[in-house]
């Protein structure tokens, strides 16, 4: 008899695991949802802690990642399921640390368990698919929702409240659905090789800035004092506010310029006080195509790793994320 294929299905909150609380107050999460009709899988059921994602945090993210590693060599595919809000925070973080052969996938759900169409078990059904299928090996952590597989590199929550919540350019890397029982996988693209951390500690103190029309740089002063790096959601390719041009050459703690416009890379191109060139020869390093919360993390994961300025500005220049 051929053994069974295990999956680990590691349950952390999110409104996948939430139901309205008694006392009128609102959904909480409450129970770990359980993955439907997957015949002859042996499922082996986690619960680090569980939490609404706004409550995760990096030593969150780490603590999963120390789980998976022990969980990964006793099992064929391991399922993560997580609230939506910051589920892109952690696959990334994921995606950053986590070495290990086994497909890691990242659910949740729009919907709780007492509303009409829970999206929650198809969701789980579909990630748990994903995990143990083979083609799903060396693509580092992927984000399964609606049937759409992403990849955590571009995945981003695009919709507040709609079922299909995430998106992300250029979109999915690959669709699962189902004909009957039977799962029908496709990715459209081949893995591509990734580069992993193994930071020291995840305690470094980095802050999120976000530039509008008429920003004099109100907020800077104070958050480059206590942080060690910054991360400016900026405008378009990377431009900002000429006022803020002075403060980013002041400083030499790493200033990520990420862009608040939802897709594209950022590029040093204007030569206006405050364009993306001018920011980069004042010192500050684009973030690529990564958006300001994820160019955050990867900024957190190389400071533990004890990068200096220089070494951090060629990870993000050769997109070694
Ligand atoms: N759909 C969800 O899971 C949203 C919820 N607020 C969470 O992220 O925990």
């Amino acid at each position: 008899m051929p053994t069974p294929p295990r999956l680990a299905v590691i349950h952390t909150g999110g409104t996948i695991a939430s139901r309205p609380s008694p006392d009128g107050r609102g959904l909480t999460p409450q129970q770990a949802p359980s993955v439907p009709g997957l015949d002859g899988v042996q499922v082996h059921d986690v619960q680090p802690f569980s939490l609404p994602s706004p409550h995760m945090t990096p030593a969150h993210m780490g603590q999963l990642a120390a789980l998976i590693e022990t969980l990964a060599p006793d099992h064929d595919g391991i399922v993560v399921t997580h609230g939506t809000d910051t589920l892109e925070e952690t696959a990334f973080a994921l995606h950053l640390t986590l070495n290990v052969p086994v497909p890691v996938v990242l659910t949740g759900s729009m919907r709780h368990a007492e509303e009409v169409s829970w999206d929650g078990p198809a969701n789980l059904l579909d990630a748990a698919h994903v995990a143990l299928h083979p083609s799903s090996r060396e693509r580092g952590p992927l984000v399964v929702i609606g049937g759409d597989i992403f990849d955590a590199r571009t995945v981003t929550k695009i919709h507040t409240t709609a079922v299909d919540a995430f998106g992300g350019y250029p979109g999915p890397i690959g669709r699962i659905d189902r004909e009957g029982r039977t799962p029908r996988l496709h990715y459209f693209a081949r893995p591509e090789p990734r580069a992993t951390y193994r930071p020291a500690h995840l305690n470094a103190r980095v802050e999120i800035l976000y530039a509008y029309a008429g920003w004099t740089g109100e907020g800077y002063a104070e958050a480059e004092a206590r942080a060690d790096g910054l991360v400016i959601a900026a405008l378009g390719t990377g431009n900002l506010p000429a006022e803020l041009l002075p403060l980013i050459h002041a400083t030499d703690k790493p200033v990520i310029i990420a862009t608040r416009t939802h897709a594209g890379p950022v590029l040093p191109v204007y030569g206006y006080a405050g364009g993306g060139a001018t920011l980069v020869g004042a010192g500050a390093i684009p973030a690529s195509f990564l958006n300001a919360h994820k160019a955050r993390l990867l900024l957190l994961i190389l400071l533990g790793q004890g990068l200096t300025r220089e070494q951090i500005r060629a990870v993000f220049e050769r997109d070694e994320f």
